[in-house]
């Protein structure tokens, strides 16, 4: 196997395991993970260097499962003492190795080989660093692990960059790249800049595979999270109306350049409704507590049968999580689509309803976490200033019926999504749905409810 196993040592394979299964960013959860290669990239510095750093695969296979899923290792080996308080993952030799996210000196590496563009390669692998743009990117900015919740490790670079580090890899491009570089290319104000990403390829089984190990963009100065805005100024009896507005037009900017870059088509409604009924069958089967609003669901999904949808990129899972207020002004992030869905579903071209669908549920969401008599006002008036955003006052005219279908989807999507992440949660878009799968003939104005 190669990378093999025993490439690195048994106590490598069998820390490295251990410090992927108990990762946040771990998808086999609940399930028995078995190290099936481990392939230990080239060297990204000289011999000799303190520490010295690589990048590393594990791929992971489960029993009761078919196919595997590759992690993202960032390995630093130091001979001499390692970062304080930081825990070494396993020893080698004479040498300990640690994360190396979480040595600032370690992501300091990644941040030169950057800057060099440089590329490596042996008979295990090749790694090789892309820069677009420099800006003010600079090899001494002090490195500094990100502790908020994230599904991939990142590192902060002074006030300046990013280092997304992928954790979980997807073989092939990477969506966030891929969606950063077109938005920036576009001239779009609303996402980061690019500065770079890295690549890597290695064989396992004698088959080539590839895949973005990392991207670097532009650090958001003073960015405040989305949600934690929003349930601070619900908190404090506040309108978040504005800021609504303001996201539903750098939803509006950022798919119309999203058309430009990646073109449009249409799809036959029906096809999108049979795929929302297929999902709503999938969830009922993990989410019982879904079966009582299967038929109204159905018939509302039924409803997209007489439309041909235009469709085109999208954001894929667009709630006030994935928006950062900045003093120049939002900006989203975060492109890679729910991660529940396989890439090729996530990359498939969809009604941009999806989008609107989803920051509509985040309101509903917030003031579902911050309940009091005010909540539903609060999100009524977020939904009517979003939509007027987004739609640029125009309104929704035919679009409230596909809009509808694609808040009852996403509200299914959340129940399972609760049921196996936080089940205290799932009342929320349970409640939803008790609007979202009624009657279908009218625009109904009550909690949850489409308009
Ligand atoms: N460009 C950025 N500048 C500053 N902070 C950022 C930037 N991008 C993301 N973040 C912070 O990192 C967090 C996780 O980012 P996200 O892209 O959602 O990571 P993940 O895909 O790993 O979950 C965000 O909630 C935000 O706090
Ligand atoms: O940010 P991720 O890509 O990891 O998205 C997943 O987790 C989200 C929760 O962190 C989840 O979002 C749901 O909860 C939010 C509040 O925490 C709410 O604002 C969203 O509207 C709701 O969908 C998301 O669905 C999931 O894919």
């Amino acid at each position: 196997m190669s990378g093999p196993l025993d490439g690195l040592g048994d106590e490598a394979v069998t820390s490295l395991m251990a410090a992927v299964g108990g990762a946040r960013w771990f998808a086999g959860k609940g399930r028995q993970p078995t190290p099936r290669s481990l392939t230990a990239l080239p060297w990204l510095n000289e011999e000799g260097a303190e520490p010295r750093v690589r990048l590393a695969v594990l791929e992971v296979a489960y029993p009761d499962f078919p196919g595997t899923e590759h992690y993202q290792l960032a390995l630093a080996q130091r001979h001499g003492p390692g970062p304080e308080g930081l825990a070494p993952l396993y020893t080698d030799g004479d040498a300990t190795v640690y994360d190396a996210a979480q040595d600032p000196e370690a992501a300091a590496v990644l941040l030169q080989a950057l800057l060099e563009q440089r590329s490596v390669s042996d008979d295990d692998g090749a790694v090789r660093f892309h820069l677009r743009e420099r800006g003010a990117l600079s090899p001494d900015l002090p490195a500094r692990v990100f502790r908020g919740q994230q599904s991939n490790t990142s590192v902060m670079f002074g006030d300046v960059a990013m280092i997304k580090l992928f954790r979980r890899l997807e073989l092939g491009r990477n969506l966030d790249i891929e969606v950063h570089a077109a938005l920036n290319d576009a001239g779009t104000a609303d996402v980061a800049g690019l500065f770079g990403w890295t690549e890597a390829t290695w064989s396992s089984d004698g088959v080539v595979l590839g895949a973005d190990l990392g991207m670097c963009v532009e650090k958001l100065a003073d960015a405040v999270d989305g949600w934690d805005l929003a349930l601070e100024v619900l908190r404090a009896g506040g309108t978040f109306a504005d800021h609504a507005a303001a996201l539903g037009r750098a939803l509006a900017e950022i798919h119309a350049a999203l058309r430009t870059a990646f073109g449009t088509s249409e799809r036959p409604g029906a096809d999108v409704a049979a795929t929302m009924a297929g999902r709503l069958r999938a969830a009922t089967a993990v989410a019982p507590a879904l079966e009582p609003y299967a038929a109204g669901l159905q018939e509302r999904f039924a409803t997209l049968g007489e439309a041909a949808l235009p469709v085109q990129r999208v954001h894929g899972d667009f709630h006030l999580g994935q928006t950062l207020h900045t003093p120049s002004g939002w900006k989203i992030i975060d492109f890679e689509g729910e991660p529940a869905k396989g890439i090729a579903e996530r990359v498939a071209p969809d009604a941009a309803w999806r989008d609107v669908a989803g920051m509509l549920r985040s309101f509903d969401y917030a003031a579902a976490s911050v309940p009091g008599p005010g909540a539903a006002a609060w999100r009524d008036a977020c939904r009517e200033a979003f939509l007027d955003g987004y739609t640029g006052g125009a309104g929704l005219g035919d679009g409230a019926g596909p809009l509808a279908a694609y808040e009852a989807d996403k509200a299914v999507y959340e129940v399972v999504y609760e049921v196996r992440n936080r089940p205290d949660w799932v009342g929320i878009p349970l409640g939803a749905l008790t609007a979202l799968a009624g009657p279908t003939t009218e625009h109904t104005t009550h909690e949850g409810a489409p308009r």
